[in-house]
């Protein structure tokens, strides 16, 4: 019966309302029992065991499921009409997997790797725009060259190359027009290139500090201007301060400003670089930088493109077209701010905030698009619509309130590594499980299968490899508490004042109003504070960032006082978090903890806030417990002097909600943080869920003879029995009656209601709330296309607050502690069954009771296999009154149209990239059409051109183009 409770009182109305309806009568209600069954094998109860070291399945794997998708993508993806590099001439033909057209792919050997770059961007060994490593692809590689802009090593691609060489630039080895010598600036000197003398080209040079564009393009990186001369071009560059747009193009590479002149003509963000101003033809950044800074009534730069870079902060977008990878926003303006590019503005990856522009943007993973900074963060909305990618989507998107004319488009692909900048491709939705932000994504993984090796990587991938093939040594407990019957009691009978704690943390313990430990910290204390590595699995909400924090603060406190290094003392323990708001979370925990340790200091580094002021406070405020999110830590090791060798003093790393972690592409950050600290350390890892790719993490992160403590026993589920889960399978149609019923029905059951909806995306997101508050309900939103103020505001409230409901995005899906949280409704199929779970963590904390409700269409219950072993019932479709029916349809004609067409272009954009429902395009549009119909549109919104292309979706009748 568990699971019928909370619809009965809806259905009871219902079924009295409708008495002619043909629907279930009342008494057809059943609740069917738990499909149990398999309970999690874990092993026996309080056994201790070892644990198989057989590799588990990867995200890798996932990734090559997904190949079909970004194939079909790539036939279709939007190519320059560039040749490829010197390993990349041939006949062009899809490639395997997210690398953008290969280099080597064609008419040479078999690609060594199935990210060998691409022709916009493989993330590895070049593409021709931009791969990473080995380029010689035609606009970028990151390593090796690329034919604008390879970065590292081996380069020789046409435009680019770090070293070796390309076309336009290259920091050394020379290519055509940049390369070592010619027309580039190395390491802080203004680029002297002949090209950007005759105003024709303009390179910033690696390391360098300014330089400026000339007529034709440019290209920097590491630093320097793309060029504050010429009026043509411009380039910013990774690591250097300012620089300024050009006319034609500017390509810029990790760091940088791009612009923060006033030039009209172009400009490019770069990455991991600070402000720039699009430009007005078109931008290419990666990794970070913004696309401008512009305060917020500033008012926008470029006019025609504007690309935002990945792991950057602000960009705006311009009038045609931006794109931008991994990270970075595209803009950073507040509320209250105006659009800024007219045409295109993209997004990017794991960045934060975008903008659109008129015509379209594309990103891959991540960036939030609208809304904030640029890490980590939220997942949700990235790419809207596009394929599949986490983030990407950004403001703009047609028909979206802010945005321009058309739409942006997230052609992320699904893990998005090796895709690269002007690659669309593919496959990871929006959805929050993205979350993030930051940086870029991709990669990793895929180094783990294709060998690939190079650059600085390699050591780490060896390693993974090493870990993985060899016999694991690992601990696996499974946990009971101390005379609570190992019953669902949040709270052991351990006292903390029993444990081996200083008096000081005992007073802070104290203080934070904590005198029993939960299970969790009952059984990682003892085995934390022996020093062992620990992989902990406890429940939601049930104190797992206490269980980490506490054994911190005590062996800091222990640490002999540091005396050596007074300029730069180290740092004792890192702790990593997916998101801005967990890592918030984190840090203010951790002060409540120190609160009698008063020479511990604590430091949050997250992507959203200025870089130069988290230098400026770390050096001022030295700390020893460091809570960063992935992408700006990195950010930190490379730019910030002497944070390298201060990170040498870890003793304890941290990574929260692992699988996250690793959901949002953070593998090859995670691994790149690793590599930079010492061996000789601990290591804990902390999830509700333990999905394979945590293992795989845990090899290459912590000591072969870790322990794995799990606290969800043998039998037992991973949610909270005093959750009631129950599902409804109904129509698209008779959804938004149905959840108005469920909501009215709970908020008179529940005096002090507090229900989180979570949605697909974020532009579905945006739509529900914009529903519900035409219903007169008391309703916030929160997704990723809100900037961070916003969000941080309304969180606040949330958290505070009684009465109200939150519809959100899975930005609030992990870790966020809202208190007294009554009703978690779930409308849509989740991405998977872990974030179905913590999406439900969101109720039944601290061993509250709560429900969920999971409302699915009839094609989405394939899910509940998924989740067949947990205790969720079924109810049969309720009836729909007649008047909420009525209510709720004049709502919907209330909603603005360009937000329905916004929906639909992202609802189409998240099935699209689900494996189950994408795979049938036939069907998906079909269930496209139904969406909209269930929106009140009587026409499916038309979609441009080439959106249908980059989806996938050209040709499809039932699809409207324009
Ligand atoms: N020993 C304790 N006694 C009472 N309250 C506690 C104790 N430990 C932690 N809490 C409180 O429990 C709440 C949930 O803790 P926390 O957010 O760390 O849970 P979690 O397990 O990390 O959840 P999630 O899996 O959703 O991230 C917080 O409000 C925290 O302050």
């Amino acid at each position: 019966m568990r699971g019928r409770h909370h619809l009965l009182g809806f259905l009871r109305r219902a079924a009295a309302a409708s008495p002619s309806s043909t629907a279930h009568p009342l008494s057809h209600l059943h609740s069917i029992p738990p499909r149990n069954g398999a309970a999690v094998p874990i092993g026996a109860r309080f056994l201790s065991s070892r644990a198989g070291g057989a590799a588990s399945k990867s995200l890798i794997d996932d990734e090559a499921d997904l190949s079909d998708w970004v194939s079909d993508l790539k036939t279709d993806s939007f190519h320059l009409g560039v040749s490829s590099g010197d390993e990349g001439e041939g006949p062009r033909r899809p490639a395997a997997s997210r690398g953008g057209r290969r280099g080597r792919d064609s008419g040479g050997p078999p690609p060594r790797s199935r990210f060998d770059g691409g022709d916009f961007g493989g993330e590895r060994r070049g593409g021709e725009f931009s791969g990473e490593r080995r380029g010689r692809g035609d606009f970028g590689g990151d390593r090796r060259g690329g034919r604008f802009g390879g970065a590292d090593t081996r380069g020789g691609g046409r435009f680019g190359g770090d070293r070796r060489g390309g076309r336009f630039g290259s920091d050394s080895r020379g290519g055509r027009f940049g390369g070592d010598r010619p027309g580039f600036e190395r390491r802080g000197r203004v680029a002297s290139s002949d090209l950007s003398e005759d105003d024709d080209a303009g390179f910033g040079s690696a390391r360098g500090r300014r330089g400026r564009g000339g007529m034709s393009s440019g290209f920097s990186q590491r630093g320097g201007r793309g060029g504050d001369f010429g009026d043509d071009a411009g380039f910013r560059s990774p690591r250097g301060q300012r620089g300024r747009g050009g006319r034609a193009s500017g390509m810029s590479h990790r760091g940088g400003r791009y612009g923060d002149l006033d030039e009209e003509e172009s400009g490019f963000g770069s990455a991991r670089g600070r402000r720039g101003r699009g430009g007005r033809e078109s931008g290419l950044s990666r990794r970070g930088g913004r696309g401008s800074d512009l305060d917020d009534n500033e008012d926008d730069s470029g006019e025609e493109l504007g690309f935002r870079s990945p792991r950057g902060r602000r960009g705006r977008g311009g009038r045609e077209s931006g794109l931008s990878h991994r990270g970075g926003r595209g803009s950073d303006l507040d509320d209250s701010e105006d659009d800024s590019g007219e045409e295109v503005g993209f997004g990017s990856h794991r960045g934060s905030r975008g903008r659109g522009g008129r015509m379209s943007g594309s990103s891959g993973r991540g960036g939030r698009d609208i809304d904030s900074d640029d890490d980590e963060d939220d997942s949700d909305d990235a790419i809207e619509f596009g394929a599949s990618g986490k983030r990407g989507e950004k403001r703009g998107n047609l028909g979206s309130r802010r945005g321009g004319k058309v739409g942006d488009v997230d052609f992320g692909d699904r893990q998005s590594r090796g895709v690269k900048a002007f690659d669309f491709g593919s496959s990871e939705s929006d959805s929050e499980s993205g979350e993030a932000d930051e940086d870029d994504g991709p990669s990793g993984f895929e180094d783990d299968l294709s060998g690939d090796d190079g650059g600085e990587e390699d050591l780490v991938n060896t390693a993974t490899k090493k870990s993985i093939s060899s016999e694991s040594a690992e601990q696996e407990s499974v946990v009971g508490t101390r005379d609570n019957g190992g019953g669902d009691s949040y709270l052991s009978q351990t006292r903390f004042d029993e444990c081996a704690l200083s008096p000081l943390t005992l007073k802070g313990v104290k203080a934070a109003g904590y005198e029993r430990m939960t299970a969790v910290q009952e059984a990682t204390l003892p085995i934390i504070l022996k020093g062992k590595d620990v992989l902990a699995k406890a429940r939601t909400g049930t104190g797992k960032t206490v269980a980490f924090l506490l054994p911190a603060v005590e062996v800091i406190s222990k640490l002999p006082p540091n005396d050596h290094d007074k300029k730069r003392p180290p740092i004792s323990v890192v702790v990593v978090c997916p998101t801005r708001e967990l890592a918030d979370q984190a840090a203010a925990e951790a002060n409540k903890l120190l609160k009698f340790h008063p020479s511990i200091g604590v430091q949050l580094v997250i992507g959203g806030t200025r870089m130069a002021l988290e230098q400026k406070r770390m050096h001022t405020n030295p700390c020893q417990i460091l809570v960063a999110t992935p992408g700006r830590l990195k950010d930190h090791m490379e730019n910030t002097p002497g944070f390298a060798t201060r990170l040498m003093g870890v003793k304890i790393l941290i990574l929260d909600e692992a699988d996250r972690l690793l959901d949002m592409g953070f593998r090859t950050d995670i691994e790149r943080i690793v590599a930079a600290l010492p061996k000789q350390r601990q290591t804990l890892l902390f999830s509700a869920t333990v999905p394979d790719e945590v293992r795989q993490v845990c090899h290459v992160a912590m000591k072969r003879d870790l322990e794995f403590v799990n606290t969800v026993q043998e039998g037992s589920e991973e949610t909270h029995s005093q959750v009631k889960q129950m599902h409804l399978v109904a129509p698209l149609d008779k959804q938004f009656s149905i959840l108005y019923g469920l909501l009215t029905d709970h908020m008179s059951e529940n005096v002090d209601y507090k229900v989180i909806v979570f949605c697909t995306t974020a532009k579905v997101t945006s739509l529900v709330a914009e529903l519900l508050s035409e219903l007169k309900l008391n309703v916030r939103e929160i997704h990723s296309r809100k900037p961070q103020s916003y969000r941080t505001r309304i969180s606040k409230e949330f958290k505070e607050s009684k009465g109200l409901i939150l519809v959100s995005s899975d930005v609030s899906a992990r870790g966020v502690d809202y208190p007294n949280v009554t009703l978690v409704v779930q409308l849509g199929v989740p991405s998977d069954r872990e974030q179905y779970i913590h999406r439900l963590g969101r109720t039944g904390r601290k061993g509250n009771e709560g429900s969920g409700v999971l409302l699915l269409a009839p094609w989405e219950e394939y899910f509940l296999r998924s989740i067949k072993d947990l205790p969720i019932t079924e109810a049969t479709l309720p009836l729909i009154d007649l008047d909420t029916k009525r209510k709720v349809e004049k709502a919907l004609a209330h909603v603005e149209v360009k937000d329905k067409e916004s929906a639909y272009q992202a609802w189409l954009g998240y099935y699209n990239s689900n494996k189950q429902i994408g795979r049938d395009k036939y069907q998906l549009v079909s269930l496209a059409n139904e969406f909209s119909r269930s929106l009140g549109l009587n026409n499916p919104p038309a979609l441009t051109k080439l959106i249908l292309k980059k989806m996938g979706l050209s040709n499809i009748p039932g699809l409207r183009s324009k």
